[in-house]
């Protein structure tokens, strides 16, 4: 294989007619790593991808494979290889021609071509079906196809485009487990693009969660699960309350806020922006059903609803001016003291717990 190229995005817009789906977005992609580009539909993973693979122009800024500016190279140039979500595999043609195909588009001759895709199928365990056609395959057995035709021209980066979202639950789970222990042996910088947490979660070293055409934080899953920079992120990844309010105080590292008609909060950090508004983000994990030390961590719930999800219950609460508020508690714990819709619980959490969330410029 060649070697693995660090990849970069300066300023990087995608504009379509009116639309700006891309909004100058700057990037680092070190080489060898798994990145996973995570957020909702329309959010511009997918033309951020395109740009990358250059089936897509791009509109303002510059991509860097390695050192060079590849904005104007086309696809097949720029050392990099692109699986689609579909797969796009010839139904006419054998594993072994599918494979080879982008060797033949480089004038490579059959002999060789078929050795080097042989080669690739044995490596992916599919030398037994070499001389099958795709639809003769499993799903998994269609994406390994996909992934051995994407690897066969050496590329430095891979780029994959919602690779598992076709297969059934189960198969989409062993598949990330090759496809994550496929990148480590290979050593190559692997960009997906996926709208699901848990993906990005299992595979990435680095995520990058984008909204509305920005990044709203890049950073490894461990930082974005325990340290969300934005209330979108701490939303999206579905592990935190947010709460709102107006600042009201600020005492050293220290933020209080008041939501509107109910309670006052105090959190970790000071808000980086001038707004008379702040929000902060608490782990749904990390809520006790106890009555807080100090006031501002913690306040007296309604419980609404109660969900047994198996090593955890999902108590919806409400109170103190705060709707929505989740609390996740481990089944033992739950069932020591439960308890159910209409009971009033006192809730707490710890001082370190509630951290004030950022915003994203622009
Ligand atoms: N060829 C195009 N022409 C016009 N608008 C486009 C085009 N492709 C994408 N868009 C718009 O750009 C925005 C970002 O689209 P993009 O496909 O990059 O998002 P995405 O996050 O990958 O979404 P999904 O998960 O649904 O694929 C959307 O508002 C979309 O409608």
């Amino acid at each position: 294989m060649s070697q693995a190229a660090e990849i970069e995005l300066a300023s990087v817009s995608k504009i379509y007619g009116s639309t700006r789906a891309v909004h100058a977005i700057s990037l680092k992609i070190p080489a060898g790593s798994y990145c996973c580009f995570l957020g909702p539909s329309g959010c511009g993973k997918t033309s951020t991808l395109r740009m990358i693979a250059g089936h897509e122009t791009v509109s303002e800024g510059d991509i860097l494979l390695g050192n060079t500016i590849v904005n104007d190279l086309p696809p097949a140039r720029r050392g990099t290889a692109m699986m689609f979500q579909s797969y796009a595999l010839f139904p006419h043609l054998d594993l072994v021609d599918n494979v080879a195909f982008s060797l033949k588009m480089q004038g490579i001759e059959k002999p060789e071509r078929r050795n080097t895709a042989l080669e690739m199928l044995k490596r992916m365990q599919l030398e037994p079906y070499a001389s099958r056609r795709p639809a003769q395959l499993s799903g998994g057995q269609q994406q390994r196809v996909a992934l051995a035709r994407a690897l066969i021209t050496r590329p430095q980066a891979l780029l994959l485009d919602e690779p598992l979202s076709a297969l059934d639950p189960f198969l989409k789970i062993r598949m990330r487990a090759e496809l994550k222990s496929l990148q480590t042996s290979l050593g190559m910088t692997f960009v997906h693009v996926t709208h699901s947490q848990d993906e990005a979660m299992a595979l990435a070293d680095l995520i990058v969660v984008m909204n509305d055409g920005r990044i709203e934080q890049a950073a490894n899953p461990r930082t974005v699960f325990e340290r969300p920079a934005t209330a979108f992120v701490a939303q999206f990844m579905g592990n935190h309350n947010v709460i709102s309010g107006r600042v009201v105080e600020r005492t050293g590292d220290m933020t209080t806020i008041e939501v509107n008609g109910g309670g006052r909060f105090t959190a970790l950090g000071v808000p980086t922006h001038d707004d008379p508004h702040a929000d902060f983000a608490l782990r749904t994990d990390h809520i006790r059903l106890a009555p807080a030390d100090d006031p501002g961590f913690g306040f007296t719930a309604i419980v609404q609803n109660v969900e047994d999800l198996g090593a955890t219950v999902k108590l919806s609460v409400a109170g103190a001016g705060v709707e929505d508020f989740t609390v996740v508690l481990r089944d033992a714990d739950y069932y020591r003291n439960p308890v159910k819709a209409g009971d009033a619980v006192p809730l707490s959490w710890a001082r370190n717990d509630a951290i004030i969330l950022g915003r994203v410029a622009g």
